[in-house]
């Protein structure tokens, strides 16, 4: 840019020259004259000013708020032609004016500007406030939370601060004694040394001063003594605060008490080391950590009446291997879940250097027997018999209870036979009798399984026109088995075909002999349909309880037996119970079983309500924890605190002997039964599939008594295994013989529950020789039958080719083709043999599963029917 004069600058910018002099001199430049020159810089400092002044001054036109614009359009209009003058013409001018404003400098829009301006204003303002006051809320929070917080952590402080003082103080307590003890120990020790050897204990005991070593050598018991004690007392160190000051510190902790146990200042320093390192595995010196004692420790352990091996070995804190390995030594082979009783297991704790402390199995019960035995003393009365009615089916055994029922305890008890309790009493000229409402030896035989003796006579009922029948000889095993008299009633006397001699006859061969042929047992003629006879039974019932003395105390806490127990709906528990001895009251505390409870209410057989019942009577109670089981025996307790520890007891034992009842006899360990008594009886029951079988076993297993070994057949029959030939083993303790025969389900429930010893055989020969082996003590057999399953035939198929195919239904276990098979009819073995087909759908199978269907061809058999059971067995390597 070239410097310009003022007037070129006026000509450019277009205003006269004295105006931009004037401006010029506003903008501080001194030109007078219109030739005067402006150099660049002047130039620029003018168009500076300009800017300013204008952005100052004339804010208004940088930025216009209204801008007019005015239009001015001038047009012609020619008019029609008017003759003789030509066309008009005339001018128009249309003068158009708009007047922009900017829409702010509208009065309306900034009024609601400013409305709105406000309104926001107004809005922040309140914003700002909520803002403040929700800052001062969060500082006033903030400031509680840390003053809460404080107070807490003060608190907490405040209760470590105790709780550590707490520890201190025990600590000191526990050290102080321990310095006592130590110093005592310490005293006798010295004392001892100088009674051995007064010279050297001058030189070597003098108690070590503090501050000095700890002496050069110690006896070596107290010594070893200290060591197994040492880590528990670096323990207590480990446990005290880190910085404690000496003077604070409890007394007898100071370096006097400690020296002498050895604990010298480097160890002190670990002793620190501990602290930091606590609940590390790592003890400081490895010679002060747990050492095996010296000498064998001498546990004193505790015996019950009956303890299994595995609890045994832990009250000795050993392993059940131990024990079994000292068993066997004995000579007893032992599982570890084997009850051993209490004077096996003494032998054993002894035998281990174990001091055995025999346990008197619950005070309280031994109270009660005690209690019991004083009833011995006191004075015994005559009670009424206790008869169970029994004989073979339709013999007449309900006929003949319901006969003298009704005609002895109906026609005198006003309102009749209300209630049933299995069992009632009829009262005579010459005694009461009390009948058991369950005939039949099963149920006899069942409560005898229990445990309970319950029955004094038994009514063996014949009837005249059939004469002795199976179930006659089984009551006849039953009752002998259980060492229990009987009166023989020959019931239906009044049918024409009646032959009481004939039952006489037949029972003498069975050693039941009449008293007019020379022996012991009463027969009477009886008719349960006519009464014929009905008195003299019963007097021969009472002539029999004579013989039998049977009497009881009276006058004492009554004690007897449960019958039958049911819950009743509305009454909680009944028991029907038979009152044994002493005299049951109303409201009596009685424990009976694993239950007990307060007798709330007593009912005879006709549902009267009684307050009393002495011996022999059967009654209904109520109030009891629970049902009792038939079988259990009650008794009346004073104290109701200590029948509920009894209770509590028994069920503790009823565990016991679950697992002691597992071990009934077995043919095993009949030669170490003998080994230990003095001679031993071998019950056996036969069952066989044929009566010479069962008479040839019986005469050879007899004839292998020795006069150690007594071979006692308790009973024997014709067929399978039944639940009363397995509720006599129970009761009697005996071996099941199968011979040809298998057990049907009841009976092999009970045979399993019970653990009673079962076996088959096929072979006399066999049967003989391993009871002659066990009898010896050489019973060695190498294989054992084994059952593998049974198939029970549905249907039957000929076949051209194959013969009979059994179409069977495979009940338990499992069926394979290449094992040898029985066939059973009626649990009895009626073929052995092979398979010759096993068939699935058709197929060839090896082996079918339980619950599968499958057609079975027998080889060289075709006799096979529906409802035969085929048994797959094996023989498999028995381990002694
Ligand atoms: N004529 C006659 N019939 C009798 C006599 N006793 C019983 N009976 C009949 O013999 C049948 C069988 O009698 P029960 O009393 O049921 O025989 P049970 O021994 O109890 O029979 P189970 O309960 O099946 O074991 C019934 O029809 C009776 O009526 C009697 O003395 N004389």
């Amino acid at each position: 840019m070239s410097d310009v004069t003022v007037r070129q600058l006026a000509d450019v910018v277009g205003i006269p020259v004295d105006r931009l002099l004037t401006q010029l001199g506003d903008a501080g430049l001194e030109k007078s004259d219109a030739d005067d020159v402006l150099s660049d810089t002047e130039k620029l400092r003018f168009l500076s000013y300009l800017r300013q002044s204008h952005g100052r001054n004339e804010g208004g036109m940088a930025e216009p708020k209204r801008v007019t614009l005015q239009r001015r359009t001038v047009s012609e209009l020619k008019q029609g032609k008017i003759p003789g003058k030509g066309v008009k013409t005339i001018s128009v001018e249309v003068r158009k004016k708009r007047t922009y404003v900017k829409r702010s400098e509208l009065p309306e829009v900034s009024e609601r500007r400013t409305e709105v301006e406000r309104a926001r204003q107004a809005l922040e303002e309140q914003q700002r406030e909520i803002e403040a006051q929700e800052a001062l809320r969060a500082q006033q929070e903030e400031a509680r939370r840390k003053a809460l917080e404080e107070e807490e952590r003060k608190k907490r402080e405040e209760a470590e601060r105790a709780a550590e003082q707490q520890r201190l103080l025990e600590e000191a307590k526990r050290a102080e004694e321990e310095r006592q003890r130590e110093e005592a120990r310490r005293i006798a020790e010295e004392q001892q040394r100088a009674a051995e050897n007064e010279a050297s204990i001058e030189k070597r005991e003098q108690p070590a001063p503090a501050a000095e070593a700890p002496p050069p050598k110690r006896p070596a018991a107290p010594a070893a003594r200290k060591e197994v004690e040492l880590p528990r007392h670096l323990e207590q160190e480990a446990k005290r605060p880190k910085k404690k000051p000496a003077a604070e510190r409890p007394k007898g902790r100071g370096e006097g008490a400690r020296e002498p146990v050895g604990i010298d200042d480097s160890r002190k320093d670990k002793k620190k080391k501990l602290k930091v390192t606590r609940g590390a595995v790592t003890l400081p010196e490895a010679k002060h950590g747990f050492e095996k004692p010296t000498a064998p420790m001498v546990r004193e352990v505790a015996i019950p009446e009956s303890i299994t091996v595995s609890d045994l070995a832990q009250r000795m804190s050993i392993k059940a291997t131990e024990v079994i390995k000292t068993l066997m030594g004995m000579g007893v082979m032992a599982t570890i879940n084997q009850v051993l009783d209490q004077d096996t297991a003494t032998l054993v704790v002894e035998e281990l250097g174990h001091k055995a402390i025999l346990q008197v199995e619950n005070a309280l019960e031994a109270e009660i027997m005690a209690t019991m035995s004083v009833a011995a003393e006191v004075e015994q009365l005559p009670r009424a018999p206790v008869v169970t009615i029994m004989g073979h089916v339709d013999h007449g055994k309900t006929s003949l209870l319901d006969y003298i029922r009704k005609s002895r305890v109906a026609a005198s008890e006003a309102g009749g036979i209300t209630q049933h309790i299995g069992a009632y009493q009829v009262k005579t000229d010459h005694g009461a009798v009390t009948f058991l409402d369950t005939p039949g030896h099963a149920a006899f035989t069942a409560m005898r399984a229990r445990g309970a003796k319950v029955t004094d006579i038994v009514v063996l009922v014949v009837a005249a026109d059939d004469g002795v029948m199976p179930q006659t000889r089984e009551a006849v095993e039953h009752s002998r088995a259980a060492n229990v008299p009987l009166v023989v009633a020959v019931n239906k006397v009044d049918k024409p075909e009646a032959d009481p001699d004939r039952v006489k006859q037949e029972l003498t061969g069975l050693n039941v002999v009449p008293e007019e042929w020379g022996g012991e047992t009463q027969f009477v003629n009886v008719s349960a349909k006519t009464g014929q006879g009905i008195d003299a039974l019963l007097d021969a019932i009472l002539i029999q309880a004579e013989i039998l003395e049977l009497k009881a105390p009276s006058d004492i806490p009554a004690s007897g037996v449960v019958l039958e127990s049911k819950l009743e709906k509305g009454r909680g528990p009944v028991a029907d119970i038979l009152v044994q001895r002493g005299q049951l009251k109303k409201g009596d505390f009685i424990l009976c079983g694993v239950e007990f409870g307060r007798v709330r209410a007593m009912f005879n057989e006709n549902g009267k309500a009684v307050k009393e019942a002495g011996p022999s009577m059967p009654v209904e109670v109520l109030g009891l924890s629970a049902a009792p089981n038939a079988g259990d025996e009650f008794i009346v307790v004073a104290d109701e605190r200590k029948a509920r520890e009894i209770a509590l007891h028994r069920e503790e034992k009823q565990r016991v002997s679950k697992l002691a009842a597992q071990q009934a006899t077995k043919l095993e360990d009949v030669f170490s039964r003998m080994e230990s008594g003095e001679s031993v009886d071998l019950n056996l029951i036969i069952k066989a599939d044929v009566q010479g079988s069962l008479e040839a076993l019986r005469a050879s297993l007899t004839d292998l008594s020795t006069d150690k070994v007594k071979v006692k057949v308790i009973a024997g029959g014709v067929g399978g295994i039944n639940e009363s030939d397995a509720n006599l083993a129970l009761a009697s303790n005996a071996i099941i013989i199968g011979f040809n025969v298998r057990a049907d389900a009841g009976a092999r429930k009970i045979i399993e529950e019970r653990a009673i010893d079962l076996h088959y055989y096929s072979v006399i020969y066999e049967a003989i020789d391993e009871i002659k082996k066990s009898i010896s003590g050489m019973l060695e057999p190498e294989f054992k039958e084994q059952i593998v399953g049974v198939a029970e035939v549905r249907d039957v198929f000929r076949h051209p080719k194959f013969g009979a195919i059994a179409g069977c239904m495979v009940v338990d276990g499992h069926v394979k083709r290449n094992l040898p098979i029985r066939v059973l009819r009626d649990n009895v073995v009626i073929f052995e043999g092979q398979l010759d087909s096993l068939r699935r759908f058709k197929e060839d199978v090896g082996e079918v599963k339980a619950g599968m269907e499958c057609g079975m061809g027998i080889k060289n058999y075709n006799d096979v029917k529906v409802g035969d059971q085929i048994e797959v067995f094996e023989k498999v390597q028995v381990q002694r």
